[in-house]
Protein backbone atom coordinates (compact mmCIF):
# COMPACT_ATOMS: atom_id res chain seq x y z
CA UNK A 1 0.00 0.00 0.00
CA UNK A 2 1.93 3.14 -0.88
CA UNK A 3 1.48 5.96 1.30
CA UNK A 4 -1.53 8.11 1.01
CA UNK A 5 -0.22 11.62 2.34
CA UNK A 6 -0.45 14.37 -0.02
CA UNK A 7 3.30 16.84 -0.52
CA UNK A 8 1.47 19.32 -2.05
CA UNK A 9 1.41 21.36 0.95
CA UNK A 10 3.04 24.71 2.41
CA UNK A 11 6.35 23.44 4.77
CA UNK A 12 5.60 24.97 7.73
CA UNK A 13 7.30 25.93 10.96
CA UNK A 14 6.16 24.08 14.88
CA UNK A 15 6.60 25.40 17.56
CA UNK A 16 5.79 23.37 20.89
CA UNK A 17 5.19 25.68 23.76
CA UNK A 18 6.38 24.29 27.25
CA UNK A 19 4.26 26.47 29.80
CA UNK A 20 5.14 26.75 33.15
CA UNK A 21 1.38 25.68 34.41
CA UNK A 22 -0.35 27.37 38.16
CA UNK A 23 -3.39 27.33 40.02
CA UNK A 24 -5.07 30.58 38.53
CA UNK A 25 -6.86 29.55 35.47
CA UNK A 26 -6.28 33.24 34.08
CA UNK A 27 -3.09 33.77 34.73
CA UNK A 28 -2.31 30.77 32.93
CA UNK A 29 -4.46 31.58 29.58
CA UNK A 30 -2.51 34.64 29.94
CA UNK A 31 0.96 32.98 29.92
CA UNK A 32 0.21 30.92 26.72
CA UNK A 33 -1.31 33.94 25.22
CA UNK A 34 2.33 35.73 25.82
CA UNK A 35 3.98 32.40 24.15
CA UNK A 36 1.94 31.78 21.80
CA UNK A 37 2.09 35.38 20.04
CA UNK A 38 5.90 34.86 20.57
CA UNK A 39 5.66 31.23 18.80
CA UNK A 40 4.36 33.42 16.27
CA UNK A 41 6.70 36.05 15.92
CA UNK A 42 9.50 34.01 15.17
CA UNK A 43 7.59 32.24 12.21
CA UNK A 44 5.66 29.84 13.94
CA UNK A 45 2.19 28.62 11.73
CA UNK A 46 1.52 25.37 13.80
CA UNK A 47 1.75 25.93 17.72
CA UNK A 48 1.25 23.93 20.50
CA UNK A 49 0.22 23.44 23.78
CA UNK A 50 0.92 21.72 26.60
CA UNK A 51 -1.99 19.18 28.24
CA UNK A 52 -3.73 20.45 30.92
CA UNK A 53 -2.65 23.76 30.21
CA UNK A 54 -5.16 26.00 32.48
CA UNK A 55 -4.73 23.52 35.51
CA UNK A 56 -2.79 22.16 37.83
CA UNK A 57 -2.72 18.33 36.68
CA UNK A 58 -4.78 16.08 39.21
CA UNK A 59 -8.00 14.28 39.68
CA UNK A 60 -9.34 16.74 42.40
CA UNK A 61 -8.80 19.33 39.77
CA UNK A 62 -10.11 17.97 36.60
CA UNK A 63 -14.10 18.58 37.79
CA UNK A 64 -13.07 22.17 39.52
CA UNK A 65 -11.30 23.99 36.33
CA UNK A 66 -13.75 22.02 33.80
CA UNK A 67 -15.79 24.29 31.58
CA UNK A 68 -17.81 23.87 28.25
CA UNK A 69 -16.62 23.94 25.38
CA UNK A 70 -19.33 26.22 23.54
CA UNK A 71 -18.82 29.46 26.12
CA UNK A 72 -16.18 28.66 28.38
CA UNK A 73 -13.08 31.50 29.34
CA UNK A 74 -10.65 28.84 27.48
CA UNK A 75 -12.07 28.47 24.54
CA UNK A 76 -12.50 31.34 23.98
CA UNK A 77 -9.02 32.64 24.88
CA UNK A 78 -7.52 30.29 22.17
CA UNK A 79 -9.97 30.67 19.94
CA UNK A 80 -8.34 34.73 19.87
CA UNK A 81 -4.92 33.49 20.67
CA UNK A 82 -4.77 31.43 17.21
CA UNK A 83 -6.41 34.16 15.70
CA UNK A 84 -3.97 36.96 16.69
CA UNK A 85 -1.57 34.88 16.02
CA UNK A 86 -2.24 33.89 12.50
CA UNK A 87 -1.60 30.26 13.12
CA UNK A 88 -2.89 27.04 13.74
CA UNK A 89 -3.37 26.74 17.65
CA UNK A 90 -3.16 23.02 19.15
CA UNK A 91 -4.59 23.90 22.34
CA UNK A 92 -3.45 21.49 24.57
CA UNK A 93 -5.74 20.16 26.88
CA UNK A 94 -8.45 21.57 28.72
CA UNK A 95 -10.69 19.98 31.57
CA UNK A 96 -14.02 19.76 29.38
CA UNK A 97 -17.62 18.98 30.53
CA UNK A 98 -20.05 17.84 28.74
CA UNK A 99 -23.59 19.74 29.40
CA UNK A 100 -25.36 16.60 28.15
CA UNK A 101 -24.16 14.18 30.44
CA UNK A 102 -22.38 16.23 33.11
CA UNK A 103 -19.00 14.41 32.37
CA UNK A 104 -15.71 15.77 32.90
CA UNK A 105 -13.11 14.49 29.99
CA UNK A 106 -9.16 15.73 29.13
CA UNK A 107 -9.92 17.59 25.62
CA UNK A 108 -7.76 19.05 23.37
CA UNK A 109 -9.08 21.86 21.04
CA UNK A 110 -7.61 22.90 17.54
CA UNK A 111 -8.13 26.55 15.67
CA UNK A 112 -7.12 27.24 12.24
CA UNK A 113 -5.83 31.21 11.60
CA UNK A 114 -9.17 32.87 11.53
CA UNK A 115 -9.40 31.01 15.23
CA UNK A 116 -12.39 28.96 14.11
CA UNK A 117 -12.82 25.36 16.73
CA UNK A 118 -11.86 22.84 13.42
CA UNK A 119 -11.03 19.81 16.09
CA UNK A 120 -11.45 18.31 19.32
CA UNK A 121 -9.77 15.27 20.44
CA UNK A 122 -10.89 14.24 24.25
CA UNK A 123 -8.01 11.57 25.66
CA UNK A 124 -9.13 8.02 24.46
CA UNK A 125 -6.54 6.15 26.75
CA UNK A 126 -7.05 7.45 30.03
CA UNK A 127 -3.98 7.52 32.61
CA UNK A 128 -4.35 4.74 35.14
CA UNK A 129 -1.49 3.40 36.34
CA UNK A 130 -0.23 2.03 39.97
CA UNK A 131 4.00 1.47 40.05
CA UNK A 132 4.23 0.47 43.70
CA UNK A 133 6.93 2.95 45.54
CA UNK A 134 6.85 5.56 42.77
CA UNK A 135 3.38 6.65 41.23
CA UNK A 136 0.16 6.19 41.55
CA UNK A 137 -2.52 7.96 39.59
CA UNK A 138 -6.04 6.92 38.11
CA UNK A 139 -7.45 9.36 35.65
CA UNK A 140 -10.67 7.49 35.23
CA UNK A 141 -12.03 8.81 39.16
CA UNK A 142 -13.10 11.55 37.75
CA UNK A 143 -12.42 11.65 33.53
CA UNK A 144 -14.50 9.78 30.82
CA UNK A 145 -12.09 8.72 28.20
CA UNK A 146 -13.11 9.71 24.25
CA UNK A 147 -14.25 7.75 21.88
CA UNK A 148 -12.50 8.58 18.49
CA UNK A 149 -9.69 9.20 16.73
CA UNK A 150 -8.60 12.60 15.54
CA UNK A 151 -7.32 13.84 12.39
CA UNK A 152 -7.07 17.46 11.71
CA UNK A 153 -6.88 18.59 7.88
CA UNK A 154 -4.68 21.99 7.53
CA UNK A 155 -3.26 24.08 5.16
CA UNK A 156 0.28 21.96 5.78
CA UNK A 157 -1.06 18.73 5.48
CA UNK A 158 -3.45 16.00 7.64
CA UNK A 159 -2.73 16.36 11.57
CA UNK A 160 -3.00 13.25 14.48
CA UNK A 161 -3.91 14.51 17.86
CA UNK A 162 -3.46 12.52 20.57
CA UNK A 163 -3.09 13.14 24.49
CA UNK A 164 -0.32 11.66 26.48
CA UNK A 165 -1.24 8.33 27.64
CA UNK A 166 -2.61 7.72 23.81
CA UNK A 167 0.70 7.57 22.65
CA UNK A 168 1.63 4.18 24.34
CA UNK A 169 -0.93 2.69 22.15
CA UNK A 170 1.06 2.43 18.88
CA UNK A 171 -2.43 1.50 16.84
CA UNK A 172 -3.48 5.54 16.67
CA UNK A 173 -0.17 6.73 15.45
CA UNK A 174 -0.05 3.64 12.97
CA UNK A 175 -3.72 4.41 11.50
CA UNK A 176 -3.19 8.14 11.51
CA UNK A 177 0.05 7.69 9.51
CA UNK A 178 -1.80 5.00 7.06
CA UNK A 179 -4.58 7.98 6.52
CA UNK A 180 -2.53 10.19 5.49
CA UNK A 181 -0.98 12.38 8.79
CA UNK A 182 2.17 13.66 8.02
CA UNK A 183 2.45 14.59 12.00
CA UNK A 184 1.35 12.84 15.26
CA UNK A 185 0.93 15.58 18.03
CA UNK A 186 0.83 14.65 21.74
CA UNK A 187 0.53 17.01 24.21
CA UNK A 188 1.36 15.20 27.24
CA UNK A 189 2.15 15.33 30.54
CA UNK A 190 4.77 12.19 31.91
CA UNK A 191 6.34 12.08 35.30
CA UNK A 192 9.73 11.36 36.94
CA UNK A 193 9.45 7.77 36.94
CA UNK A 194 7.90 7.45 33.23
CA UNK A 195 9.86 10.37 31.81
CA UNK A 196 13.14 9.10 31.57
CA UNK A 197 11.94 5.84 30.77
CA UNK A 198 9.62 6.17 28.20
CA UNK A 199 8.96 9.83 26.76
CA UNK A 200 11.45 9.92 24.23
CA UNK A 201 11.83 6.16 23.28
CA UNK A 202 7.69 6.32 22.60
CA UNK A 203 7.98 9.16 20.68
CA UNK A 204 10.71 7.49 18.66
CA UNK A 205 9.02 4.64 18.26
CA UNK A 206 5.80 6.53 16.91
CA UNK A 207 7.82 8.06 14.25
CA UNK A 208 10.35 5.73 13.25
CA UNK A 209 7.42 3.16 12.95
CA UNK A 210 5.81 5.02 10.74
CA UNK A 211 7.73 7.41 8.87
CA UNK A 212 6.09 10.46 9.94
CA UNK A 213 7.14 13.43 12.56
CA UNK A 214 5.93 13.09 16.09
CA UNK A 215 5.66 15.91 18.81
CA UNK A 216 5.08 15.63 22.41
CA UNK A 217 4.22 19.15 24.69
CA UNK A 218 4.92 19.08 28.16
CA UNK A 219 4.22 21.52 31.03
CA UNK A 220 7.30 23.00 32.48
CA UNK A 221 8.29 20.99 36.01
CA UNK A 222 6.59 23.02 39.26
CA UNK A 223 8.14 20.97 42.25
CA UNK A 224 5.62 22.39 44.39
CA UNK A 225 2.64 21.16 43.07
CA UNK A 226 1.14 17.80 43.27
CA UNK A 227 2.24 16.10 40.35
CA UNK A 228 6.14 16.55 38.68
CA UNK A 229 6.21 16.88 34.79
CA UNK A 230 8.96 15.81 33.31
CA UNK A 231 9.48 18.56 30.74
CA UNK A 232 11.62 17.83 27.70
CA UNK A 233 8.83 18.60 24.89
CA UNK A 234 10.60 16.95 21.72
CA UNK A 235 10.25 16.80 18.19
CA UNK A 236 10.81 13.66 16.32
CA UNK A 237 11.29 13.29 12.77
CA UNK A 238 9.69 10.78 10.41
CA UNK A 239 13.61 8.79 9.83
CA UNK A 240 12.93 8.27 14.19
CA UNK A 241 15.83 11.50 14.66
CA UNK A 242 15.28 13.50 17.67
CA UNK A 243 15.15 17.37 15.81
CA UNK A 244 14.76 19.80 18.56
CA UNK A 245 14.06 19.05 23.07
CA UNK A 246 14.68 20.99 25.92
CA UNK A 247 14.99 20.58 29.40
CA UNK A 248 12.14 20.83 32.14
CA UNK A 249 11.90 24.85 32.34
CA UNK A 250 9.37 27.12 30.78
CA UNK A 251 10.31 27.75 27.08
CA UNK A 252 9.77 27.10 23.18
CA UNK A 253 11.10 24.59 20.65
CA UNK A 254 10.92 25.30 17.33
CA UNK A 255 11.31 22.88 14.03
CA UNK A 256 10.48 23.14 10.23
CA UNK A 257 8.65 20.34 9.10
CA UNK A 258 9.50 19.54 5.58
CA UNK A 259 7.43 16.63 3.74
CA UNK A 260 9.82 16.69 0.87
CA UNK A 261 12.55 15.12 2.81
CA UNK A 262 9.81 12.70 4.40
CA UNK A 263 8.70 11.93 1.07
CA UNK A 264 12.58 11.19 0.01
CA UNK A 265 13.15 9.51 3.20
CA UNK A 266 10.16 7.07 2.77
CA UNK A 267 11.38 6.24 -0.97
CA UNK A 268 14.92 5.37 0.53
CA UNK A 269 13.25 2.82 2.66
CA UNK A 270 10.20 2.26 1.44
CA UNK A 271 7.81 0.44 4.07
CA UNK A 272 4.76 1.69 2.64
CA UNK A 273 5.14 -0.60 -0.35
CA UNK A 274 6.50 -3.56 1.70
CA UNK A 275 3.78 -4.16 4.43
CA UNK A 276 2.75 -8.02 4.23
CA UNK A 277 -1.28 -7.31 4.97
CA UNK A 278 -1.42 -10.84 3.62
CA UNK A 279 -0.10 -11.86 6.93
CA UNK A 280 -1.07 -9.35 9.70
CA UNK A 281 -4.70 -6.82 9.52
CA UNK A 282 -3.95 -3.45 8.59
CA UNK A 283 -5.84 -1.76 11.99
CA UNK A 284 -6.25 1.45 9.97
CA UNK A 285 -8.97 -0.11 7.84
CA UNK A 286 -10.75 -2.04 10.46
CA UNK A 287 -10.97 1.58 12.35
CA UNK A 288 -14.50 1.31 13.49
N1 LIG B 1 0.08 11.56 32.04
C1 LIG B 1 -0.23 10.63 31.15
O1 LIG B 1 -1.31 10.63 30.59
C2 LIG B 1 0.72 9.56 30.75
C3 LIG B 1 1.98 9.34 31.49
O2 LIG B 1 2.44 10.12 32.30
C4 LIG B 1 2.67 8.09 31.16
O3 LIG B 1 2.18 7.35 30.29
O4 LIG B 1 3.70 7.82 31.75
Amino acid sequence: MASSFSTNVKPCKLALIQLAVTADKNANLTNARTHVLEAASHGANLIVLPECFNSPYGTNFFPEYAEHLKDGPSVKALSTMAKDANAYLIGGSIPERDPTDDKVYNTCTVYNPQGELIATHRKVHLFDIDVPGKIRFQESETLTAGNKLTHVDTEFGKVGVGICYDIRFPEPAMIAARQGCFIMVYPGAFNMTTGPLHWELLQRARAVDNQIYVAACSPARDLSAGYHAWGHSTVVGPAGNVIETMDEKQGIIYADLDLTKMTEFRQSIPLYNQRRFDLYADVSKATP
